[in-house]
């Protein structure tokens, strides 16, 4: 392991097999000797950056490896978020968000505003969930529901359909209660499902915390992918006011990192909303393919969230913004936590292709969909 000038640590390249460390920006190229691996061009730019003195607080340069993800900083040391404080910053982060969401389609961000303590609370909610007996879990059953809410059993879902089975148990919710309910007569219309709260006390608020909080999270990153399309900042406002957001906690066992079975925690897929945003704890496992299909591990880094782009993107913006296939295999030899939130649009919105993603060189390639059919045919899928 090696020490960022940031504190922060990483692991050495590996280049055995289909794996890699995950370059994560040109000081960790730099440290690790990625550019045995990075083309001419990006070896250019690599040697460009090792003289470039930059303070780590500010929004790295651009990322431009065909296979590295970049940590973008939302805010300033201080919490200000850069992109209020003014256009030109809104304009600089906004310009990496769409390097990132073009070439790459994950990228981490930092100083991002969900709390520690209540990241925290979240994952000993889920460790106090999982916890409890298959029977009491059962009762939750996630094929009980029209909605797709509740509790998935080990090796129930199956999100690689060249797999087995996924090692992981979940439990999802979407919005609860909002002032704005998912209309009734929407696709994935319909509550959560909750334990009572005498078996798991404080469950349900310290989940709901954790939601609100990453929605917020995903209701700041929006205008910045607007700008990033050059389209006005308000773009999706309009477009994502009902929170048609699924949050997942996931829990994965601890496997072999080569097991025969193809069973792994979670088998390669795309996301089915516009973005993800995962907090994973420090086990690592979660790895995602380049341009070249080779396996890239994204290693934890404290205090970071993961952002990831989807499916509703990918059709939405004519495939400009990548949505890049991803699985996890926890190795580690401990029990793995994570919690993904997949931010959609609301679930009546027409994804019809955005209007600065399309000419008569470039047609539409997707036809045009509601959202919530959208991600509902995605869920019959898995779940099937
Ligand atoms: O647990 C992880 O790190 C990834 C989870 C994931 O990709 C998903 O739930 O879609
Ligand atoms: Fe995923």
């Amino acid at each position: 392991m090696g020490k960022l000038d940031n504190g922060i640590n990483f692991g050495e390249l590996d280049l055995e097999d289909d794996r890699n460390r995950l370059p994560l920006n040109p000081h960790l190229l730099r440290a690790s000797n990625a550019s045995s691996f990075a083309d001419a061009e990006d070896r250019e730019y690599i040697r460009a950056d090792t003289n470039h003195v930059r303070s780590f607080n500010k929004p790295q340069r651009k990322c431009r490896f065909k296979f590295s993800l970049c940590n973008i900083l939302l805010c300033d040391s201080d919490l200000t978020p850069a992109y209020s404080s003014s256009p030109e910053a809104r304009r600089e982060l906004a310009d990496l968000i769409r390097d990132a969401c073009v070439n790459v389609g994950f990228f981490y961000v930092s100083n991002h505003t969900i709390p520690e303590q209540v990241i925290n609370t979240a994952i000993d909610a889920a460790k106090r969930f999982f916890a409890l007996s298959t029977e009491e879990k059962m009762r939750l059953d996630i094929h009980a529901t029209t909605n797709y809410k509740g509790y998935t059993a080990l090796l129930a879902e199956n999100t690689d359909p060249n797999n087995a089975g996924d090692l992981h148990e979940g439990f999802d919710i979407g919005p609860e209660g909002s002032s704005d309910p998912v209309k009734m007569d929407a696709p994935m219309a319909g509550g959560n499902v909750w334990p009572p709260d005498e078996i798991i006390p404080g469950f349900k608020k310290d989940v709901l915390k954790y939601y609100e909080s990453a929605l917020n999270l995903g209701r700041t990153l929006s205008p910045l992918f607007a700008l990033a399309l050059d389209l006005e900042e308000d773009f999706f406002t309009d477009k994502t006011r009902n929170s048609a957001a699924i949050l997942r906690l996931l829990h994965y066992p601890p496997q072999e990192a080569k097991p025969a079975d193809k069973v792994i925690g979670i088998g390669a897929h795309t996301d089915y909303e516009c973005f993800t945003l995962l907090y994973q704890d420090a086990s690592g496992g979660l790895q995602v393919q380049n341009a070249d299909g080779r396996w890239i591990d994204a290693v934890p880094i404290p205090g970071t969230i993961v952002v990831n782009l989807g499916d509703q993107f990918a059709r939405w913006t004519n495939d400009t913004f990548k949505s890049t296939p991803h699985r996890a295999i926890n190795s580690s030899g401990s029990e793995r936590y994570s919690i993904p939130l997949f931010f959609g649009t609301d679930y009546e919105v027409l994804l019809e292709p955005i209007r600065t993603c399309v000419s008569e060189t470039n047609p539409p390639k997707y036809p045009v969909v509601k959202a919530g059919d959208y991600v509902r045919s995605r869920l019959e899928a898995t779940y099937q």
